[in-house]
């Protein structure tokens, strides 16, 4: 197709929850996906597995949308997705997917990037804001929303924090960590995780890590959902015993991260995983990995 209009959207991996910010706070990383949206007389879409080739692919559903939303009429486009973040799930890979369709959609079909649409879109698609507002804005990012409107403010990390991402080789789908969360909890509880995720933001801001120890200890959904991680407990054992300060069920797991005091640290860390030798585990995934300040970039 001669002078065929194309996209390139970049969308960063991203930490949802942050232990105490269930389904608010969410944290955008420096392990990014790429996106090359380019019109096209039918659809095509390659880079990713098979099985996510068809029509029901999350980046070309969430483009549809955003258009249906603007009511422009979409345009076939040829995709390519070449996306680093593991499938096992727990990086925000369904979000940089839904980031990167709505984004897209704004820049070849609408007015231009509109970020407050595209994080109103965005979260309707993905359910809850926690991942698709820092890939939007980048930073650490807490967010509330009606179902209508999302409100997000960005902070920035402090230099000195730096995080370990430990993927395991099985996957924990979104949905049935979200089944195992209690349907109630204790006004206890909540205080608990007020005061937490107060103090939990603070201290990435300022690279507190003795306030982070402190305040990273969720009561809401790590307890239930620790269980369908088979190596969570040897992983947080030995996380913290080689420094980390706090560990945390990224997202809806199955990977973790443990925040570290600075890059060292973070190596410490990744090395005292990977080479455990009591509870070894094949095939774990393992990057040192910077808070991203930047959230979707683009060209067009
Ligand atoms: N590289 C990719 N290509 C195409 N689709 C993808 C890709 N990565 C993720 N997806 C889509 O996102 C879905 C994974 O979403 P899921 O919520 O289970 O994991 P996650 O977003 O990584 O985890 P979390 O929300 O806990 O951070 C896949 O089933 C697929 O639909
Ligand atoms: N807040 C979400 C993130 C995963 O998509 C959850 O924990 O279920």
């Amino acid at each position: 197709m001669s002078g065929a209009r194309k996209a390139v959207v970049s969308v960063p991996a991203t930490s949802a929850n942050v232990g105490v910010g269930y389904d608010c706070l969410g944290i955008a990383l420096d392990l990014r996906a790429t996106f090359t949206f380019e019109e096209s007389d039918g659809l095509v879409i390659d880079g990713c597995l098979e099985k996510f080739r068809g029509e029901d692919n999350l980046a070309w559903t969430s483009y549809l949308e955003a258009c249906r939303r603007m009511y422009r009429e979409p345009r076939p486009m040829h995709l390519t997705i070449d996306s680093p973040i593991p499938l096992s799930g727990g990086l925000g890979s369904s979000s940089t997917c839904v980031v990167a369709g709505v984004v897209a959609a704004q820049l070849l079909n609408g007015d231009g990037f509109d970020p407050q649409a595209a994080l109103n879109v965005a979260t309707f698609l993905e359910g809850h804001p926690d991942n698709v507002a820092p890939a939007i804005m980048g930073g650490l990012v807490s967010s509330f929303s009606d179902g209508r409107d999302t409100r997000s403010l960005r902070f920035d990390v402090a230099d000195g924090i730096s995080f370990v991402a430990i993927a395991p080789p099985y996957e924990v789908r979104t949905a049935d960590a979200r089944k195992v969360m209690p349907e109630s909890v204790s006004t206890e509880t909540c205080v608990w995780q007020v005061g937490h995720a107060v103090a939990t933001v603070q201290a990435l801001q300022s690279g507190d890590c003795d306030l982070l120890a402190a305040a990273c200890q969720d009561r809401l959904h790590e307890p239930f959902r620790a269980r369908l991680i088979p190596d969570y407990e040897p992983l947080r054992r030995t996380a913290l015993a080689a420094g980390a300060a706090a560990f945390l069920i990224s997202g809806s797991g199955s990977t973790m991260l443990a925040v570290c005091d600075g890059d060292e640290g973070a190596r410490r860390v990744a090395n005292a995983v990977n080479n455990m030798v009591e509870n070894h585990i094949d095939g774990l995934w393992v990057r040192v990995l910077g808070c991203s300040p930047k959230g979707v970039t683009f060209e067009v």
